[in-house]
């Protein structure tokens, strides 16, 4: 199996006296697209924040790409972050930027480009996401909740990541519009040979995309592997959450 891509050991977190994670271990390989699944409140998202550097846990290591979070040092931490993308649940656009602008933060950010390249990387990354150029004008208010998610991604993947970490990607889009951003980000991954980790609740999404799958419950992972191998463990989560694709036989 490749080197990780992520690699979690005895991950603890705590809100106050909430206990979310308890010496929680999970290593993702690379090129496999991980769905990481749980019930409410069990830690995805905290768990994807914290791999993006958002939240320092209270106790554990974490290394993306082979590299330490939090090293101590500015400039590793940033080349780090610049490796991977990240696809925020609703998007996170700027609302007072238009699309453009969002595009181009990660570019800007760099401060070696020029805004002659930028604008044309800007173009790139809007046709990758199926967006037309004409959509570069717009404000986030005037997009439908589908073409945030594009323009969300094309920014996600400005900077031409290794390893992209979708939260939610589907959730709020109607079937057609899950089913055509779920072939989208099929073919970046396959064309650009990124590694992927989502948070999915959707069924349909897990099991168009993910190679693996990941369990979070009871304060760890439960179970982690192919979709067969952790349909069949035996947990209350896992038979209540895969019990309408088991009985569906051999629809997954
Ligand atoms: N900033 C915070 N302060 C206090 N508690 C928090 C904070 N962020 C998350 N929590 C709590 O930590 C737990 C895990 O939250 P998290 O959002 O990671 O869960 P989740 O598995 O992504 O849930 P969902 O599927 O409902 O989105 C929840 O009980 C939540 O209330």
């Amino acid at each position: 199996m490749s080197a990780p891509v992520i690699d979690i050991r005895g991950l603890v977190t705590r809100f106050g006296s909430h206990l979310v994670h308890d010496g929680l271990d999970l290593s993702i390989p690379a090129g496999e697209v991980m769905a990481l699944v749980g019930g409410s409140g069990s830690g995805k998202t905290t768990l994807l924040r914290q791999v993006i550097g958002l939240m320092r846990p209270q106790r554990g290591d974490i290394r993306v790409l082979g590299q330490p979070l939090f090293s101590g040092d500015l400039q590793a931490d940033r080349v780090l972050r610049q490796r991977f993308g990240m696809l925020f649940q609703q998007g996170a656009l700027f609302s007072a930027l238009n699309v453009l602008e969002n595009i181009a933060f990660p570019l800007r950010e760099l401060r070696w480009l020029d805004r002659e390249t930028i604008h044309d990387l800007v173009m790139i990354k809007l046709a990758m996401v199926e967006l037309e150029p004409r959509h570069a004008w717009l404000m986030p208010a005037e997009l439908s909740g589908g073409m945030v998610k594009r323009v969300a991604l094309a920014r996600a993947l400005a900077l031409e990541p290794e390893l992209l970490l979708l939260d939610e990607p589907t959730a709020g889009l109607d079937p057609d519009r899950s089913a055509a951003f779920v072939s989208l980000i099929r073919r970046l991954r396959d064309q650009l040979g990124l590694s992927v980790v989502l948070v999915t609740h959707d069924i349909d999404t897990l099991s168009a995309l993910a190679t693996r799958v990941a369990v979070l419950g009871d304060r760890r992972i439960l179970a982690e592997g192919t979709l067969d191998h952790v349909m069949k463990q035996d947990h209350p989560f896992i038979r209540s959450f895969f019990g309408a694709a088991r009985h569906a036989g051999s629809a997954y």
